[in-house]
Protein backbone atom coordinates (compact mmCIF):
# COMPACT_ATOMS: atom_id res chain seq x y z
CA UNK A 1 0.00 0.00 0.00
CA UNK A 2 2.62 2.57 0.72
CA UNK A 3 4.78 1.83 -2.16
CA UNK A 4 1.88 2.15 -4.32
CA UNK A 5 1.07 5.54 -2.51
CA UNK A 6 4.95 6.49 -3.24
CA UNK A 7 4.31 5.64 -6.47
CA UNK A 8 1.47 7.87 -6.86
CA UNK A 9 3.19 10.94 -5.92
CA UNK A 10 1.52 13.06 -7.91
CA UNK A 11 -1.67 12.41 -5.83
CA UNK A 12 0.33 12.52 -2.48
CA UNK A 13 1.96 16.31 -3.54
CA UNK A 14 -1.15 18.36 -2.58
CA UNK A 15 -1.91 16.58 1.10
CA UNK A 16 1.75 16.32 1.88
CA UNK A 17 1.48 19.68 4.24
CA UNK A 18 -1.27 17.83 6.37
CA UNK A 19 0.63 14.78 6.04
CA UNK A 20 3.82 16.50 7.64
CA UNK A 21 1.54 18.17 10.05
CA UNK A 22 -0.27 14.99 11.47
CA UNK A 23 3.14 12.89 11.39
CA UNK A 24 4.80 15.73 13.59
CA UNK A 25 1.50 15.80 16.04
CA UNK A 26 1.39 12.26 17.09
CA UNK A 27 1.91 10.98 19.68
CA UNK A 28 5.12 8.87 19.28
CA UNK A 29 6.71 11.63 17.35
CA UNK A 30 5.70 14.46 20.55
CA UNK A 31 6.86 11.93 22.95
CA UNK A 32 10.53 11.49 21.02
CA UNK A 33 10.81 14.85 20.89
CA UNK A 34 10.22 15.75 24.37
CA UNK A 35 12.53 13.11 25.89
CA UNK A 36 15.18 14.02 23.37
CA UNK A 37 14.54 17.69 24.91
CA UNK A 38 14.60 16.56 27.92
CA UNK A 39 17.69 14.74 27.34
CA UNK A 40 19.59 17.97 26.33
CA UNK A 41 18.42 20.02 29.14
CA UNK A 42 19.62 17.58 31.40
CA UNK A 43 22.99 17.43 29.33
CA UNK A 44 23.18 21.11 29.64
CA UNK A 45 22.30 21.49 33.47
CA UNK A 46 25.15 19.15 33.80
CA UNK A 47 27.40 20.80 32.09
CA UNK A 48 26.77 24.54 33.94
CA UNK A 49 26.84 22.34 37.58
CA UNK A 50 30.26 20.64 36.52
CA UNK A 51 31.21 24.12 35.50
CA UNK A 52 30.39 25.83 38.94
CA UNK A 53 31.76 22.89 40.94
CA UNK A 54 35.26 23.39 38.71
CA UNK A 55 35.17 26.81 39.15
CA UNK A 56 34.69 26.54 43.17
CA UNK A 57 37.09 23.46 43.40
CA UNK A 58 39.56 25.44 41.44
CA UNK A 59 39.65 28.54 43.64
CA UNK A 60 39.73 26.71 47.07
CA UNK A 61 42.76 24.93 45.63
CA UNK A 62 44.45 28.08 44.27
CA UNK A 63 43.60 30.08 47.55
CA UNK A 64 43.92 27.48 50.45
CA UNK A 65 46.95 24.90 49.04
CA UNK A 66 50.10 26.75 49.01
CA UNK A 67 53.77 25.98 49.90
CA UNK A 68 52.92 26.35 53.59
CA UNK A 69 50.11 23.40 53.29
CA UNK A 70 52.12 20.85 54.67
CA UNK A 71 49.02 18.19 55.07
CA UNK A 72 45.73 18.60 52.97
CA UNK A 73 42.47 16.67 54.05
CA UNK A 74 40.80 15.23 51.14
CA UNK A 75 36.90 15.19 50.81
CA UNK A 76 34.51 12.87 48.67
CA UNK A 77 31.94 13.01 45.87
CA UNK A 78 31.83 14.98 42.53
CA UNK A 79 33.07 18.22 43.36
CA UNK A 80 36.51 16.68 45.13
CA UNK A 81 37.20 15.25 41.72
CA UNK A 82 37.93 18.69 40.41
CA UNK A 83 39.80 19.83 43.42
CA UNK A 84 42.44 16.72 42.81
CA UNK A 85 42.30 17.11 39.60
CA UNK A 86 43.68 20.99 40.05
CA UNK A 87 45.83 19.54 42.98
CA UNK A 88 47.62 16.88 40.13
CA UNK A 89 47.81 20.02 38.19
CA UNK A 90 49.81 22.21 40.51
CA UNK A 91 52.58 19.20 41.21
CA UNK A 92 52.95 17.74 37.83
CA UNK A 93 52.62 20.96 35.54
CA UNK A 94 53.46 23.55 37.70
CA UNK A 95 56.01 21.85 39.41
CA UNK A 96 54.88 23.03 42.94
CA UNK A 97 53.54 21.29 46.01
CA UNK A 98 56.43 18.65 46.02
CA UNK A 99 55.93 18.01 50.08
CA UNK A 100 52.09 17.89 50.04
CA UNK A 101 50.44 14.86 51.80
CA UNK A 102 46.92 14.13 51.06
CA UNK A 103 44.88 12.42 53.38
CA UNK A 104 41.23 10.85 51.79
CA UNK A 105 38.24 10.70 53.85
CA UNK A 106 37.02 7.56 51.77
CA UNK A 107 37.93 5.00 49.63
CA UNK A 108 36.83 7.00 46.64
CA UNK A 109 39.50 10.11 47.80
CA UNK A 110 42.12 7.49 48.40
CA UNK A 111 41.69 6.39 44.99
CA UNK A 112 41.20 9.44 43.74
CA UNK A 113 45.09 10.57 45.38
CA UNK A 114 46.35 7.48 44.15
CA UNK A 115 45.16 8.11 40.43
CA UNK A 116 46.51 11.37 40.33
CA UNK A 117 50.35 10.07 41.64
CA UNK A 118 49.69 12.77 44.57
CA UNK A 119 51.48 11.84 48.33
CA UNK A 120 49.00 9.52 50.07
CA UNK A 121 48.99 10.23 53.95
CA UNK A 122 47.07 8.52 56.76
CA UNK A 123 45.21 9.99 60.30
CA UNK A 124 47.81 7.41 61.86
CA UNK A 125 50.88 9.89 60.56
CA UNK A 126 49.35 13.06 59.56
CA UNK A 127 46.58 13.69 61.95
CA UNK A 128 47.69 17.38 61.72
CA UNK A 129 45.42 18.59 58.84
CA UNK A 130 46.40 22.24 57.74
CA UNK A 131 43.17 22.68 55.18
CA UNK A 132 40.63 20.05 54.53
CA UNK A 133 38.79 20.34 51.73
CA UNK A 134 35.16 18.84 50.74
CA UNK A 135 32.20 18.83 49.28
CA UNK A 136 28.55 18.98 50.72
CA UNK A 137 24.90 18.22 49.42
CA UNK A 138 23.24 21.58 51.09
CA UNK A 139 24.82 24.64 53.49
CA UNK A 140 22.89 26.61 55.22
CA UNK A 141 23.53 30.95 56.13
CA UNK A 142 25.56 29.97 58.79
CA UNK A 143 27.34 26.93 57.03
CA UNK A 144 26.11 24.12 58.55
CA UNK A 145 25.92 21.47 56.35
CA UNK A 146 24.39 18.40 55.25
CA UNK A 147 26.77 15.46 54.18
CA UNK A 148 26.66 11.67 53.40
CA UNK A 149 24.70 12.14 50.16
CA UNK A 150 27.34 9.78 48.57
CA UNK A 151 27.39 7.50 51.38
CA UNK A 152 30.32 9.20 53.12
CA UNK A 153 30.21 10.78 56.06
CA UNK A 154 31.52 9.38 59.38
CA UNK A 155 35.60 9.21 58.10
CA UNK A 156 34.85 13.09 56.20
CA UNK A 157 33.74 14.17 59.46
CA UNK A 158 36.94 12.59 61.40
CA UNK A 159 39.55 13.55 58.92
CA UNK A 160 37.36 17.10 59.10
CA UNK A 161 37.77 17.34 62.78
CA UNK A 162 41.60 17.27 62.38
CA UNK A 163 42.13 20.22 60.23
CA UNK A 164 42.75 23.86 61.58
CA UNK A 165 40.62 25.08 58.56
CA UNK A 166 37.46 23.37 56.60
CA UNK A 167 36.83 24.31 52.94
CA UNK A 168 33.84 23.36 51.33
CA UNK A 169 33.40 23.47 47.60
CA UNK A 170 30.04 23.76 46.03
CA UNK A 171 27.81 24.39 43.16
CA UNK A 172 25.16 26.94 42.96
CA UNK A 173 22.47 24.44 43.82
CA UNK A 174 24.14 23.42 47.43
CA UNK A 175 23.14 27.18 48.88
CA UNK A 176 20.15 27.66 51.03
CA UNK A 177 19.35 29.91 53.85
CA UNK A 178 17.48 27.17 55.84
CA UNK A 179 18.39 23.21 55.50
CA UNK A 180 15.95 21.47 53.44
CA UNK A 181 15.42 24.20 50.91
CA UNK A 182 17.29 22.17 48.72
CA UNK A 183 18.78 18.87 49.87
CA UNK A 184 15.17 16.83 50.32
CA UNK A 185 16.21 13.23 50.76
CA UNK A 186 17.09 13.83 53.98
CA UNK A 187 20.12 14.06 56.66
CA UNK A 188 21.91 10.74 56.31
CA UNK A 189 23.02 8.99 59.59
CA UNK A 190 25.42 6.00 59.49
CA UNK A 191 24.47 3.41 62.07
CA UNK A 192 25.22 -0.19 63.15
CA UNK A 193 23.70 -2.37 61.08
CA UNK A 194 22.14 -4.38 63.85
CA UNK A 195 20.67 -0.99 65.00
CA UNK A 196 18.84 0.30 62.23
CA UNK A 197 15.80 0.00 63.24
CA UNK A 198 15.48 1.39 66.97
CA UNK A 199 17.81 4.10 65.77
CA UNK A 200 15.20 4.97 62.93
CA UNK A 201 12.25 4.67 65.68
CA UNK A 202 14.34 6.76 68.35
CA UNK A 203 15.01 9.58 65.85
CA UNK A 204 11.28 9.67 64.51
CA UNK A 205 9.92 9.63 67.86
CA UNK A 206 12.60 12.61 69.26
CA UNK A 207 12.62 14.56 66.32
CA UNK A 208 9.57 14.04 63.91
CA UNK A 209 9.88 13.11 60.18
CA UNK A 210 10.83 9.53 58.59
CA UNK A 211 14.11 7.81 58.33
CA UNK A 212 14.85 5.05 55.82
CA UNK A 213 17.17 2.49 55.13
CA UNK A 214 19.45 3.24 52.24
CA UNK A 215 18.71 0.99 49.72
CA UNK A 216 21.29 -0.04 46.98
CA UNK A 217 20.14 -0.02 43.30
CA UNK A 218 22.75 -2.46 42.07
CA UNK A 219 22.63 -4.70 44.55
CA UNK A 220 19.99 -6.01 46.67
CA UNK A 221 19.70 -5.01 50.18
CA UNK A 222 20.92 -2.16 51.80
CA UNK A 223 24.09 0.71 50.84
CA UNK A 224 26.80 -0.78 52.87
CA UNK A 225 29.20 2.32 53.96
CA UNK A 226 33.07 2.08 52.85
CA UNK A 227 33.33 1.09 57.37
CA UNK A 228 30.85 -1.92 56.85
CA UNK A 229 27.36 -0.20 58.12
CA UNK A 230 24.37 0.96 57.30
CA UNK A 231 22.95 4.21 56.47
CA UNK A 232 19.27 6.04 57.11
CA UNK A 233 18.25 8.93 55.44
CA UNK A 234 16.59 10.91 57.99
CA UNK A 235 13.80 13.17 56.28
CA UNK A 236 13.64 15.85 58.94
CA UNK A 237 10.09 18.14 58.86
CA UNK A 238 10.82 20.60 56.87
CA UNK A 239 8.41 23.26 58.48
CA UNK A 240 9.77 22.94 61.92
CA UNK A 241 12.55 25.03 63.83
CA UNK A 242 15.61 22.96 64.42
CA UNK A 243 18.36 23.56 66.57
CA UNK A 244 20.95 21.77 64.45
CA UNK A 245 23.37 21.74 67.20
CA UNK A 246 20.92 19.98 69.50
CA UNK A 247 19.75 17.87 66.87
CA UNK A 248 23.25 16.79 66.73
CA UNK A 249 23.98 15.98 69.20
CA UNK A 250 20.71 14.04 71.00
CA UNK A 251 21.19 11.81 67.53
CA UNK A 252 24.63 11.25 68.18
CA UNK A 253 24.18 9.83 71.63
CA UNK A 254 21.65 7.30 70.48
CA UNK A 255 23.00 3.66 70.95
CA UNK A 256 24.34 2.58 67.37
CA UNK A 257 24.76 5.64 65.84
CA UNK A 258 28.41 5.96 64.58
CA UNK A 259 28.43 9.54 62.98
CA UNK A 260 25.68 11.99 61.27
CA UNK A 261 25.84 14.03 58.35
CA UNK A 262 25.31 17.03 60.17
CA UNK A 263 28.36 19.55 60.11
CA UNK A 264 27.46 21.92 62.51
CA UNK A 265 30.62 23.94 63.59
CA UNK A 266 32.89 22.89 60.87
CA UNK A 267 33.33 24.51 58.21
CA UNK A 268 35.36 27.88 57.74
CA UNK A 269 34.31 28.63 53.98
CA UNK A 270 32.20 27.69 51.33
CA UNK A 271 33.13 28.60 47.49
CA UNK A 272 29.95 28.17 45.81
CA UNK A 273 30.41 28.24 41.59
CA UNK A 274 27.29 29.86 40.47
CA UNK A 275 25.24 29.09 37.15
CA UNK A 276 26.29 32.54 35.30
CA UNK A 277 30.28 31.73 35.95
CA UNK A 278 31.04 33.77 38.74
CA UNK A 279 31.88 32.73 42.39
CA UNK A 280 30.03 33.62 45.69
CA UNK A 281 32.13 32.99 48.65
CA UNK A 282 30.73 32.48 52.25
CA UNK A 283 32.60 32.64 55.48
CA UNK A 284 31.80 32.41 59.12
O1 LIG B 1 28.82 11.29 50.69
C1 LIG B 1 29.34 12.13 50.05
C2 LIG B 1 29.98 13.36 50.54
O2 LIG B 1 29.50 13.83 51.76
C3 LIG B 1 30.00 14.44 49.47
O3 LIG B 1 30.95 15.37 49.87
C4 LIG B 1 28.66 15.15 49.29
O4 LIG B 1 27.67 14.20 48.98
C5 LIG B 1 28.74 16.17 48.13
O5 LIG B 1 29.03 15.50 46.96
P1 LIG B 1 29.04 16.19 45.53
O6 LIG B 1 30.30 16.98 45.45
O7 LIG B 1 29.03 15.03 44.57
O8 LIG B 1 27.83 17.02 45.44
Amino acid sequence: MLKSLLLRRDLLQPHLPQLIGLCTRSPIHLKSTISRRTFCSKMNDNIELDAAKKLAAETAVDQYVTEDTKVLGIGSGSTIVFVVQRLAERVWKEGTLSELICVPSSFQARQLILDHNLTLGDLDRNYKIDVYIDGADEVDSSLVLIKGGGGCLMQEKIVASCAKTVVIVADYTKRSLRLGEQWCKGIPIEVAPLAHVPVKHKIEELFGGEAQLRIALKKAGPIVTDNGNFLLDWRFVAKREYDWNEVNKAISLIPGVLETGLFVNMAHKCYFGMANGTLKVQSK
